[in-house]
C-alpha cells in the first residue's frame, strides 16, 4: 500500500517530542511538508531518506556489530527510536534478525539487562507497589491505550538461564516483537509486563547495577494476591485482552495457568506453546514414517512444566487415535534429575504424578536416561532439561539401533544449553535422525546433503494463536485450540511434500501465523468459546488487524 492511499494520522506532538516518540518518529523519512507542519526544520538535517534506504543502513549497522549482544542492543535501540523502521528491518531480514531479537540474542540481552538499561519499555510492577497496580498499568501504557495482548513474566525461569529477576523483562519485549513481525499485530496494542517480586539470585542481589527489587522472592499467599491484583487490573482496564504467561518457574507456571485459564483468555507459552509446536513437528515426523502417534514410545528428559505439557497434548491426540487414557500414558517415560519418575516418589507435581511410572519403583536400578533408552527403545526423545550434552553418543547410538528414523529434539534454550548439537546427532545416526532444536543452529551436512535444522520453538505457535484468539474474540484458550494450531503447522511440513524438514522454514513464519490464526479461531467457534462468525467475517477481521511497517502520513491534530 502506498503512503498516499493511507488516511492521515492526527498527531498532536511537535518538534523534539515527535522525534522522541518511537511510535511516530520517521527520522530522515519525514517529508518536507511534515517537517514544516511539525516544527522539525533545524532539528533534522535537510537530507531525506526513504524507508527502504533507512532499512538498508540500519541493517548494515546491525551487521557491523561483532557480537550477538551488540547486534541485539543495536536492534533494541532501533525499536526504542523508530518502531516502524524496526519492524521494517525485521520483516526484510526475518531469518537473520530473529535469533538477534529473540532466542538466543534475547538471552544475552536479559543477562545484561540492568547494565544496558537506558529507557523504559513496558511496565515494571513492583511488589512494593501492591494496591496500586491498575493505576500504574494504565499510566505506563498510556491513558487511551487499547491494549489487546500482554506478555507477563516474573523472571524466575528465563529460558534455561534461571532466575533473572527484573532483568527478565527482555523476554516479554523480545517475544512481543514476534507478534508483530510474524502475525502483523499492531505494536501499539501489545504490552510487556514484568512482575518484580524480588529474586533469589544472590549474584543479582549483590550486583550494585541491578535494577530490580532487592529482596528475596515473594512466595505463597502474598505472591498469589499480587498476581491476582495484576490479573484483575488487566480485566478491568482491557476486557478481552489476551494474557500470555512466559518463563515462570516450573512450580508456579502450571498453577497460574489452571487458576486463570477459564477466567480470561490466557495461555502459558512454555507449557502450551512449546507442546503445540512439538506436536506439530512430531505429527509431521510420524506421518512421514507412515505411523501414528499411538505407536510411539516417548522419552522426555526434563520433568518440568514444558515436558509435562508436551506429554499432555500428545496424550490427548493418542486418545483421539483410539487409545485409552491409561494406554496413552503408558507411552511416556518422564525423566528428571533423580532419573525416571516413578509413582512412589515424594514431592511430584500433579502433572508429574500423572505420568510417573507404576511398573518401576524409585529404588530400582536402571532409571537413568541411558538405561531407560536401552531398555524401552524409544522412537522419540525430547530434551527439555536445560542440561547441555545430556544426549550422549552412546544414548543416541543405542536409540538409533532400534529405530530407523529416530526423532530427537534437544529443545533446551538458549543455544549453549541444547542437550546435543544437530551436527553430532546427524553423525551418530548416519543422517537418519529427524532432529529439531529449541534455538537456531546452522545447517548440517551429511554426505553431499546439506539441510537446515528445524527449530521446534513456540514462535511457530504463539503469534498465530494470539492473532486467532483476538480475531474471534475467544474468551479462553482451550487444549483443542492448541491442537488445531499444531495441525495447521504440521499441514505445512516440507517433509510431507518431498522435503527434508518437519517444520516450514523461518521465512514462512508470517504465513504460518495466518494459518494458525484461522485454525485457532475455527476451533474456538467449534467449541463455542467465542461469538459465532462466518469464514468471510474472519477474513475481514484478519485483514483489519493487519499492521504493516510503513510510514503513514501525519496531519496536525
Ligand atoms: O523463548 C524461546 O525461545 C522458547 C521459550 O519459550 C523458552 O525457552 O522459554
Ligand atoms: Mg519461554
Amino acid at each position: 500500500m502506498s503512503a498516499s492511499a493511507v488516511p492521515p494520522v492526527p498527531v498532536s506532538l511537535r518538534g523534539q517530542a515527535l522525534l522522541a516518540d518511537p511510535r511516530l518518529n520517521k527520522g530522515l523519512a519525514f517529508p518536507v511538508e511534515e517537517r514544516r507542519t511539525f516544527g522539525l526544520n533545524g532539528l533534522l538535517p535537510v537530507g531525506e531518506r526513504t524507508l527502504e534506504e533507512q532499512v538498508a543502513l540500519a541493517w548494515a549497522a546491525v551487521e557491523a556489530q561483532e557480537t550477538l549482544l551488540g547486534r541485539h542492543v543495536r536492534l533494541r535501540q532501533l525499536q526504542d527510536d523508530n518502531e516502524t523502521l524496526f519492524y521494517a528491518v525485521l520483516s526484510a531480514h526475518l531469518p537473520a534478525a530473529l535469533p538477534i531479537v529473540y532466542t538466543p540474542g534475547v538471552g544475552e540481552g536479559c543477562l545484561n539487562f540492568s547494565r544496558l538499561w537506558e529507557r523504559p519499555r513496558g511496565v515494571f510492577l513492583s511488589a512494593d507497589h501492591k494496591g496500586n497496580l491498575a493505576a500504574q498499568l494504565e499510566a505506563a501504557a498510556g491513558k487511551r491505550a487499547d491494549i489487546r495482548l500482554i506478555i507477563v513474566t516474573d523472571g524466575e525461569r528465563i529460558l534455561g538461564l534461571g532466575d533473572l529477576g527484573a532483568n527478565g523483562m527482555g523476554i516479554p519485549i523480545g517475544k512481543l516483537a514476534l507478534y508483530t513481525a510474524c502475525a502483523s499485530l499492531d505494536p501499539a496494542q501489545l504490552l510487556p509486563v514484568l512482575l518484580d517480586v524480588g529474586t533469589d539470585n544472590q549474584a543479582l542481589l549483590d550486583d550494585p547495577a541491578y535494577i530490580g527489587l532487592r529482596r528475596k522472592r515473594l512466595r505463597g499467599e502474598a505472591y498469589d494476591a499480587f498476581v491476582e491484583e495484576f490479573v484483575g487490573a488487566v480485566q478491568d482496564l482491557w476486557p478481552g485482552a489476551l494474557l500470555h504467561w512466559e518463563d515462570f518457574a516450573n512450580r508456579t507456571a502450571p498453577f497460574l495457568l489452571e487458576r486463570y485459564r477459564d477466567r480470561l483468555p490466557s495461555f502459558n507459552d512454555d507449557i502450551q506453546g512449546t507442546a503445540s509446536v512439538a506436536l506439530a513437528a512430531i505429527l509431521a515426523g510420524v506421518r512421514a514414517r507412515g505411523e501414528t502417534l499411538a505407536q510411539q514410545r516417548i522419552v522426555i528428559a526434563g520433568g518440568g512444566s514444558a515436558g509435562c505439557g508436551i506429554a499432555l497434548l500428545l496424550e490427548q491426540v493418542m486418545e483421539d487415535e483410539g487409545l485409552t487414557p491409561e494406554a496413552a500414558r503408558d507411552r511416556f517415560y518422564l525423566i528428571d534429575r533423580p532419573g525416571l519418575l516413578t509413582a512412589d516418589m515424594q514431592n511430584l507435581t500433579p502433572a508429574q504424578a500423572r505420568l510417573a511410572r507404576t511398573d518401576l519403583a524409585r529404588t530400582d536400578a536402571g532409571r537413568d536416561l541411558a538405561s531407560v533408552v536401552a531398555r524401552i527403545h524409544p522412537t522419540i526423545l525430547i530434551g527439555v532439561s536445560g542440561q547441555a550434552g545430556l544426549f550422549t553418543e552412546e544414548i543416541i547410538r543405542t536409540m538409533a539401533r532400534h529405530c530407523e528414523r529416530p526423532m530427537v529434539f534437544p529443545l533446551s534454550n538458549p543455544t549453549h544449553l541444547a542437550e546435543a548439537t544437530p551436527a553430532d546427532l546427524c553423525r551418530w545416526t548416519d543422517g537418519r535422525a529427524l532432529v529439531s532444536t529449541g534455538s537456531p543452529f546452522p545447517p548440517v551436512t551429511h554426505g553431499d546433503l546439506t539441510m537446515t535444522v528445524d527449530q521446534t520453538n513456540n514462535a511457530y505457535i504463539f503469534p498465530g494463536l494470539g492473532l486467532g484468539v483476538l480475531a474471534c474474540q475467544a474468551r479462553a484458550v482451550s487444549d483443542g485450540m492448541l491442537q488445531a494450531a499444531a495441525r495447521a503447522v504440521a499441514a505445512q511440513a516440507p517433509l510431507l511434500q518431498g522435503g527434508l524438514n518437519m517444520l516450514p522454514p523461518v521465512t514462512e513464519l508470517p504465513q504460518v501465523a495466518q494459518a494458525v490464526a484461522r485454525a485457532v479461531a475455527m476451533q474456538a467457534q467449534e467449541e463455542k468459546l467465542c461469538p459465532p462468525f462466518t469464514a468471510e467475517e474472519l477474513e475481514i477481521r484478519l485483514t483489519r488487524m493487519h499492521w504493516a511497517p510503513v510510514y503513514r502520513p501525519y496531519q496536525a491534530a
